[in-house]
């Protein structure tokens, strides 16, 4: 059998509302979930379970037991060695970790493994990742209704480098009774997404510059370079740009590169690859 070979698109919560808070302290979410041309790449061969790590972000990461990858495999009962080429920065609001672990469970799932119940439970974003398809995701992640395709967008990702921790941005909000997304319409182009947006929020934003300032700097740069909309995704910090042609995200990219920031152009909702 050929290794199974699966993409672990990132993760954009393109507008991410903090409604409520649970009594075990995890936070009710409201986001538009969508995913991005970029992301990891998770080889499976039928085997003993193990997991190698290479790519830009390896180093870094560890191999140990509490990576995603291995307590995907573990939870879907699933034996094979693993190869993840880590392409995203580690803890950046992108939802590394949960396309990861995503993305093991579909390749163990083409193995002939069955997906697991409470993959939740591995990380708030694998359910929405296991589809990897424009979503609007509730509850603390579990609640996953899939949406119409958004158009290809030009995108460009900006990450200055700073690590901030989920949690402790969640801790650092003033509001955690925010009122939930507006209803989402059919969105047909970057100025009806722009648009409906603008209207929105990421409510961990605030707490998350409070932490690291430099994403300030990055999302005025990303202003700065054109982008139609610019945002932070997920917990930081990761920030969006959404452009009106390739060639403006691709200089724009190249230009934000040199602040010494990971930065790629890249596309919203991009088309299926074949397989
Ligand atoms: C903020 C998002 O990126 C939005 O997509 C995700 O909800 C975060 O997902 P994640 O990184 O997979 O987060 P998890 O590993 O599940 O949780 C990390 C920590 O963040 C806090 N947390 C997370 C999700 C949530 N809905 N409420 C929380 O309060 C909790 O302290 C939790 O222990
Ligand atoms: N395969 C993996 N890739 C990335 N992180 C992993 C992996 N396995 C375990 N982790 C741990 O999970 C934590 C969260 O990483 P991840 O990249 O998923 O965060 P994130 O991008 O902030 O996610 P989110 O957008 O869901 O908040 C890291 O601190 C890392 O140590």
């Amino acid at each position: 059998m050929p290794p199974v070979i699966e993409a672990a698109p990132a993760k954009l919560n393109l507008a991410l509302h903090v409604t409520g808070r649970r009594a075990d302290g995890y936070h009710l979410l409201d986001s538009l979930v969508a995913f991005a041309g970029v992301g990891d790449v998770v080889t499976l061969e039928p085997g003993p379970l193990s997991l190698r790590i290479e790519g830009p972000f390896a180093p870094g990461l560890p191999v140990g037991d509490d990576n995603l990858c291995l307590r995907a495999a573990r939870l879907a009962g699933g034996k094979a060695s693993i190869i993840l080429t880590k392409n995203l920065p580690v803890a950046s609001g992108i939802g590394g970790g949960s396309a990861d672990a995503a993305a093991v469970l579909r390749g163990l799932a083409r193995m002939g493994h069955a997906l697991p119940p409470g993959t939740e439970r591995l990380g708030a974003d694998v359910p929405v990742c296991l589809t990897s398809t424009p979503a609007r995701m509730q509850g603390v992640g579990e609640i996953v209704t899939p949406l119409p395709p958004l158009p290809t967008i030009p995108l460009v990702l900006v990450n200055p480098g700073v690590a901030v921790p989920t949690p402790q941005v969640f801790a650092a909000m003033d509001r955690r009774d925010n009122p939930a997304l507006p209803p989402v319409p059919h969105l047909a182009s970057l100025a009806d997404l722009a648009s409906w947006l603008a209207g929105t929020r990421n409510d961990l934003e605030p707490a998350a510059l409070s932490i690291a300032p430099p994403i300030g700097q990055v999302l005025d740069a990303l202003r700065a370079s054109g982008a139609a909309f610019a945002r932070m995704s997920g917990s930081g910090a990761t920030c969006f740009g959404l452009y009106d042609s390739a060639g403006r995200a691709r200089i724009a990219a190249t230009a934000l590169k040199q602040h010494g920031w990971w930065a790629v152009a890249t596309e919203l909702a991009p088309l299926p690859a074949p397989r």
